[in-house]
């Protein structure tokens, strides 16, 4: 049974979530409205995954940051606004590699640092927006990457962003080394080892599609109640879609087996004799989102996404719901990431597309002039 609160306090200033009290009294089928996320994590998964406590109290304390962060994303009163809101407001961040990072990024990064601080269940949290993983707790049970705020280089735009998560165990056989050392080493799991995954999107509706292993689901933001409300049960990826995502203005940039294969199925001349449509929101979130519900693919084939805290949490996603993750030659999960912050081609999507995409071979772009936009 649960101790502990299941909520902190959010105070949202346009919906209040109605607090309930313990995951133990969701135990019993709801009787009216559909299934919120409390009450889907009472019930048994399948014969052999079911949600202890643990991890229901953290992913209810994701669940908030998430809400938090769709309502500073929303905001007339942008990142000032987000600022507010978060517990510690921006800092500097130290550069190792990585995109100069937007306030709203730091702002979102801080939301989710501190829900996970005072959900007790966290051991460490590796961010995109962090140099190195930050340590919380000695015995949470839990680590957490995140990309807090993927695509927020077009935020200005109100295109579509979105939080990326992904939970491991923590490895309590490396307790007895340096804080620093067991940090990192605790988030560099490979993606065969996630407990749970999810993403929050936040477009036209606040979605959030979560995994623990068995199926992926898709609960929707009710904004009348505040709570996340199951609305796409155990997502099927199609097998097969008619749809393409990439940036194509690198098409002369990108080696000849991607050039091959986008330039047959435009045609209506691949496996699936139709001619595909090209999507491309460029929020990696977003994109994925549409494919998962419609099939097709969604790639970025230059060593742009990384690996620990996008590509692993999101191919567990499409994996759970039948598709497939892939660098474009190796299975996404069973890589063995080396830093925190690597980066990697990812290629996603139905099962029998990405079979196709893959059979060309030749498809990770090495060229990479370093583009502006
Ligand atoms: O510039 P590209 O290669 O089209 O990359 C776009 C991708 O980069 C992202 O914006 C993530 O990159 P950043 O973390 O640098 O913003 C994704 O959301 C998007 O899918």
């Amino acid at each position: 049974m649960i101790k502990s609160p299941l909520f902190f306090s959010p105070s949202l200033p346009f919906s209040k979530p109605r607090a309930k009290p313990l995951l133990s009294s969701f135990s019993a089928k709801s009787q009216m409205g559909p299934q919120t996320l409390l009450e889907f994590m009472s019930r048994p998964q399948s014969d052999s995954i079911s949600i202890g406590d643990d991890l229901a109290i953290l992913v209810t304390h994701l669940q908030s940051a998430c809400k938090r962060i769709s309502s500073v994303v929303s905001s007339p009163f942008g990142s000032e606004f987000g600022r507010s809101l978060a517990a510690g407001g921006d800092g500097p961040v130290s550069d190792s590699g990585r995109d100069k990072p937007k306030p709203l990024d730091l702002v979102s990064n801080d939301i989710i640092l501190s829900s996970l601080r005072s959900s007790g269940k966290v051991a460490v949290m590796a961010s995109e927006e962090d140099g190195e993983p930050v340590w919380l707790t000695d015995n949470g049970p839990f680590v957490v990457v995140t990309d807090p705020l993927d695509g927020s280089r077009n935020i200005d735009a109100s295109i579509p962003t979105g939080t990326i998560f992904g939970i491991y165990s923590r490895l309590s056989e490396l307790d007895h080394l340096p804080v620093e050392e067991k940090a990192q080493l605790n988030s560099l799991q490979r993606g065969t080892r996630l407990l749970a995954a999810g993403y929050v999107l936040y477009s036209s509706a606040t979605i959030l599609c979560i995994s623990f292993g068995s199926g992926t689901h898709a609960f929707t933001l009710d904004h009348s109640t505040g709570e996340f409300v199951l609305t796409h049960p155990t997502i099927r990826i199609p097998p097969r879609g008619q749809i393409y995502s990439v940036n194509d203005a690198r098409y002369f940039d990108w080696p000849d087996g991607l050039r091959q294969y986008i330039d047959t199925i435009r045609q209506g001349k691949g496996k699936f004799p139709k001619k595909y449509s090209a999507r491309y929101i460029c929020s990696l979130v977003a994109d994925l989102h549409r494919t998962l519900m419609y099939g097709g693919v969604v790639m970025n084939p230059r060593d742009h996404l990384r690996l620990v805290y996008e590509a692993n949490p999101l191919s567990f996603l499409v994996e759970h719901a039948g598709g497939r993750g892939s660098d474009g030659k190796t299975r996404i999960l069973s890589i063995q990431p080396v830093k925190l912050h690597q980066r990697l081609p990812l290629f996603m999507g139905s099962s029998e597309d990405m079979h196709e995409l893959e059979s060309y071979d030749n498809i990770q772009q090495k060229v990479n002039p370093g583009y502006e936009v």
